[in-house]
C-alpha cells in the first residue's frame, strides 16, 4: 500500500513530510501532480538581476563554498568601491536589469583587510557601507537593493530596511547537528538558533524575505523536514517570507567537499514537492535553474513558481561552474512545459505596500 494513504495534504506533520521526502515509485509521481495542482496561473517569475559581490571575505568557512577568499590571495574581492559597483549597476541598467543583488561573506569587518579599506573610505563597519551602497542604488539608478549577507543585528536590518526592496538569507538547515560537520564546523554564522532569530527578526520588521534550505549537505530527511517546518512557523507567524529557495549542493573545483556526493533529481524532486504542499500557494517555490541547468523543467512539474534571479550580464559567483541560462532559453524552457516566463521585481507585488516600503522608495 501506498505510505502517502494516511497523509493529511491540507495540514502536513513532521511525518507526513517525511514520508513524502522518502516516497518511491508512483508515489512520487502522485506528489508531484498533487503539489503542481497547487498553482494559481500558469506564470513563472523570475527578476532580473545583477549579481555584486561586495567582498569575498567572510567570518565563516563552509564546507561547501566556493564564494570566500582569503585576504591573503593577492586576487582577493576585500571591497568594492562605490564608483566600481555604480559603473557595473549603469551597465546593468543598459541591460534592463531590476534587481541589485549584493551578496558578500558574512561579518567580513572582523577580518582587519576588510576593518583597514573600510575606515580609508570613511566607514566604521559593513553594515554602514552596505547600507551606503544601497542608498546609492536607489538614488542613482532605476535598480532596487536586495541584500544577502547572512546575519544583521536586529537595529542594522532595521537601517538596511531603507534602502533594501528585500533581503534575504538561507537557513541552510536548522540542524545543530550539521554544525559538527564539514559542512558549518568553521562557520558559527550557521547556527541554526542565530539564523532562525535573524529571519525572525526580518519578521518583526516587515522586510520582505527570500530564504531557503540547502539540500545535499549531508542533512537527513527528518532535518530537511524540521528545517521546512521552522521557516513555515516564522512564515505563519509574521507572512514576509516571500519566497523559499530549494537549492542543490552543486560541486565547484577546489571546495572542501569537493568529492561529497550532489543530491539526486529525485531527492530534489521530492523536496521541492514537499515544500510546495506545505507552503501556501502566495508562498514561492523556487529552484534556480543554474543548477540543474539540463534538469530544471522537473520542478514546474512540481508547482515551483519561480526561477529566481537571473542575471544577464554577472555570473553567479556563489556557484561559478554553473553559468545563467538565457533568458531566450529560459522563455523555451518554461513554455515547452506549458508554461509563460514573466519578469517580477525583487519584491513580490503583494508586499508592495507601506508595512514593506520605506518612503525613501517613494520619489
Ligand atoms: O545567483 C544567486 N542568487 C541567489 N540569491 C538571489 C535570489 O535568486 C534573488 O535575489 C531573489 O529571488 C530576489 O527576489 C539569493 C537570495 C537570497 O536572499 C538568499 C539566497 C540566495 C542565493 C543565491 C545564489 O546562490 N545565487
Ligand atoms: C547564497 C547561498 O548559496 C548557497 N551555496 C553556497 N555554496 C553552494 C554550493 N556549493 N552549491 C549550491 N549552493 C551553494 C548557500 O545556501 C548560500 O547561502
Ligand atoms: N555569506 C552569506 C551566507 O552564507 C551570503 C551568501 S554565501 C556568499 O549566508
Ligand atoms: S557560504 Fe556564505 S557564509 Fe559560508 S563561507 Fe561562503 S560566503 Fe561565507
Amino acid at each position: 500500500m501506498s505510505n502517502l494513504s494516511n497523509i493529511d495534504f491540507e495540514n502536513l506533520s513532521r511525518n507526513d513530510l517525511i514520508s513524502i521526502l522518502e516516497c518511491k515509485k508512483e508515489d512520487i509521481l502522485k506528489i508531484m501532480d498533487l503539489a503542481n495542482s497547487k498553482r494559481e496561473n500558469t506564470f513563472v517569475t523570475y527578476s532580473k538581476n545583477v549579481f555584486i559581490p561586495i567582498t569575498k571575505i567572510c567570518k565563516n568557512d563552509c564546507g561547501y563554498c566556493a564564494f570566500k577568499q582569503s585576504p591573503d590571495d593577492p586576487d582577493a574581492t576585500i571591497l568594492l568601491e562605490k564608483e566600481e559597483i555604480l559603473a557595473t549597476l549603469k551597465e546593468a541598467e543598459k541591460y534592463g536589469c531590476k534587481e541589485a543583488l549584493f551578496t558578500m561573506g558574512e561579518d567580513a569587518d572582523e577580518e582587519p583587510a576588510v576593518k583597514i579599506k573600510l575606515e580609508k573610505l570613511g566607514y566604521e563597519n559593513m553594515p554602514d557601507y552596505i547600507y551606503d551602497i544601497c542608498k546609492m542604488t536607489v538614488e542613482e539608478t532605476d535598480l532596487l537593493p536586495h541584500t544577502n549577507a547572512g546575519n544583521f543585528s536586529y537595529e542594522d536590518m532595521k537601517k538596511l530596511k531603507e534602502y533594501n526592496i528585500s533581503m534575504g538569507m538561507m537557513l541552510e538547515n536548522s540542524s545543530e547537528r550539521l554544525m559538527n560537520t564539514i559542512a558549518h564546523k568553521k562557520s558559527p554564522g550557521k547556527d541554526p538558533k542565530i539564523r532562525l532569530e535573524t529571519i525572525e527578526n526580518a519578521g518583526k520588521l516587515n522586510i520582505a524575505y527570500t530564504t531557503g534550505i540547502l539540500i545535499g549537505i549531508g542533512e537527513t530527511k527528518e532535518e530537511i523536514a524540521d528545517s521546512l517546518l521552522k521557516i513555515k512557523e516564522l512564515c505563519d507567524k509574521y507572512g514576509h517570507i516571500q519566497e523559499v529557495i530549494i537549492q542543490n549542493f552543486t560541486v565547484s573545483p577546489g571546495i572542501e567537499m569537493e568529492s561529497h556526493e550532489e543530491p539526486s533529481l529525485l531527492d530534489m524532486v521530492r523536496t521541492v514537492a514537499a515544500a510546495q504542499l506545505l507552503f501556501d500557494e502566495d508562498v514561492s517555490v523556487q529552484v534556480p535553474p543554474n543548477l540543474n541547468y539540463e534538469t530544471s523543467q522537473i520542478f514546474l512539474l512540481c508547482g515551483t513558481d519561480d526561477w529566481g534571479g537571473v542575471s544577464p550580464l554577472s555570473e553567479d559567483y556563489v556557484n561559478p561552474s554553473s553559468p545563467w541560462p538565457t533568458l531566450e532559453r529560459l522563455e523555451k524552457l518554461t513554455n515547452d512545459a506549458g508554461y509563460q516566463l514573466k519578469e517580477r521585481l525583487a519584491i513580490y507585488d503583494k508586499y508592495i505596500n507601506e508595512k514593506y516600503i520605506e518612503k525613501s522608495y517613494i520619489n
